[in-house]
């Protein structure tokens, strides 16, 4: 179940907000500019590869394209198998932002985006069917745990495709891990 925690900023112990209600998330997160939507799930084969999964979703891809302008889309995934998966934690534990916005849809499994804006920290657990997009210019982080298990649909417009500005603040290490907040 998808779930948004908020916090103040300065204070990574005690949520201000815990909730569950799909709804309200969408809501929350609206305000703030932040689009999130459920999409049906497609029916996809067991070690479907990135065209049969960008197939079965082109409908919302082709639709978030001519809405937002993306112009590629690609899929990234990660098992508990993956012999890199703490170098791809830590690439994205880091507080970034990127010069689009960052569309992730979750085909499958988990992982939890950290949205650094204002004075608060909203913390989504992005699960199977979730659509996220995190405004251009946010600051954000992303943690996927310690045994990463998800496959997301990443829309860009960047030709460069995946770009991080580090902001250099360690934000990130005084807030929960992926392993503090999901059992
Ligand atoms: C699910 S993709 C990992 C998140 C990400 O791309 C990012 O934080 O920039
Ligand atoms: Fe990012
Ligand atoms: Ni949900």
């Amino acid at each position: 179940m998808t779930v948004l925690r908020i916090y103040n900023e300065n204070d990574p112990v005690n949520p201000v907000t815990v909730t569950e209600d799909s709804a309200e998330i969408a809501t929350l997160l609206n305000e703030k500019g932040v689009r999130f939507e459920h999409w049906p799930t497609r029916t996809l084969e067991a070690g479907a590869s990135q065209d049969e999964i960008l197939e079965a979703y082109a409908g919302e891809v082709e639709r978030l394209k001519g809405e937002c302008g993306f112009t590629t889309a690609d899929v990234v995934s990660l098992s508990p198998a993956h012999p890199d998966k703490d170098a791809f934690r830590q690439k994205f534990l880091s507080e970034h932002r990127h010069v689009e916005d960052e569309v992730r849809f979750f085909v499958g499994g988990q992982g939890l985006f950290y949205l650094h804006m204002e004075d608060k920290v909203y913390v989504v657990l992005c699960q199977q069917n979730d659509l996220i997009s995190v405004p251009d210019g946010t600051t954000h982080w992303f943690d996927m745990g310690p045994e990463p298990s998800f496959t997301c649909i990443r829309l860009f417009s960047n030709p460069e495709g995946w770009v991080a500005d580090f902001t250099g603040s360690d934000i990130a290490t005084r807030f929960p891990a992926f392993e503090d907040l999901v059992q």
